[in-house]
């Protein structure tokens, strides 16, 4: 008799076959460009999603998330991070994300990407899934280190002074302004920025739970401005108030919340 699959290592197997249906339903609407309602009872069949990946089925469970029992589960789902950038036609920073927490804690995760294209032997294949699972680590892409220089990935499309203020504070080489939480965590993980900051409220519990599990399961940090964890427990509230601060590892990260004026933090935690 085979021993029965722990609970996390089933729910990111599943997470990663909805993602990717997902990403082919996103694919598919934008297409036909119609974006129209789906009625509770009358969602098309081939929404529905029974199968599990095979090669995340299976990893090898860590005994520290062995015994997890569903009560202790919250699943954070963002069907479309990047929304705007999808109006506008910004196809690769829109993303898929499905966050899986345990007491509160991100776990484990997936990023999708339906617009991410790759070619082999000549023929095209749309989208990516990236999944992360706190001590297995990532999976569905390559890591790269950090730039040698600091760039900061930040927001496209909702700014402001708050916003700003943290920018000028990092005197970054760079600044690269994309779209969804998602993406920005990829572009750490791929070695494309060192820090992502958002200084400000506005991102929710679904925009950062998948990313900060999947940096996390990669040895990241993403906190708020002032360098504490959000929580993911279900009664929480849903906007992240003191802002997203994220690097690929805690000496970017240390070095980065060194810098955030003290002046915007305590405007911060006013809140
Ligand atoms: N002011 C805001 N209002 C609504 N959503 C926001 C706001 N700020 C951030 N978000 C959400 O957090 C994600 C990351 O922020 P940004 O792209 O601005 O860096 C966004 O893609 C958006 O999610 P979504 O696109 O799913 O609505
Ligand atoms: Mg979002």
């Amino acid at each position: 008799m085979s021993t029965p699959v722990p609970l996390i290592v089933k729910l990111l197997a599943s997470s990663v076959s909805v993602a990717n249906r997902a990403g082919k339903i996103v694919r598919d609407v934008m297409s036909k460009g119609e974006l129209g309602i789906v009625e509770k009872g009358d969602v098309p069949s081939d929404w529905i999603v029974i199968d599990t990946d095979k090669d995340v089925l299976s990893l090898e469970c860590p005994s520290s998330l062995q015994g997890v029992k569903e009560e202790d589960i919250v699943v954070w789902v963002d069907p479309l991070d990047g929304t705007s950038e999808y109006t506008q036609g910004f196809l690769e920073h829109v993303t898929v994300l499905i966050g899986i927490s345990v007491n509160e804690k991100p776990v484990a995760g997936v990023i999708h990407q339906p617009y991410y294209k790759t070619i082999n032997g000549g023929e095209k294949k749309m989208g990516r899934t990236i999944w992360g699972l706190q001590g297995v680590g990532v999976g569905g892409f390559t890591p790269a280190p950090p730039p040698d220089s600091l760039i900061i990935t930040t927001t496209r499309s909702h700014s402001n002074a708050l916003a700003e203020k943290g920018l000028q504070a990092m005197n970054a080489s760079q600044v690269l302004r994309v779209g969804g939480a998602g993406y920005k965590v990829l572009q750490l993980l791929e070695g494309i920025a060192s820090v992502y900051l958002f200084a400000t409220s506005g991102c929710k519990k679904w925009d950062t739970c998948a990313p900060e599990a999947v940096l996390s399961a990669a040895g990241g940090k993403l906190t708020d401005i002032l360098g504490n964890y959000y929580k993911y427990g279900a009664s929480e509230q849903r906007l992240n108030k003191t802002g997203v601060l994220a690097a690929v590892n805690n000496d970017l990260h240390s070095y980065a919340l060194s810098k955030i004026p003290e002046e915007l933090k305590e405007l911060q935690s006013k809140k």
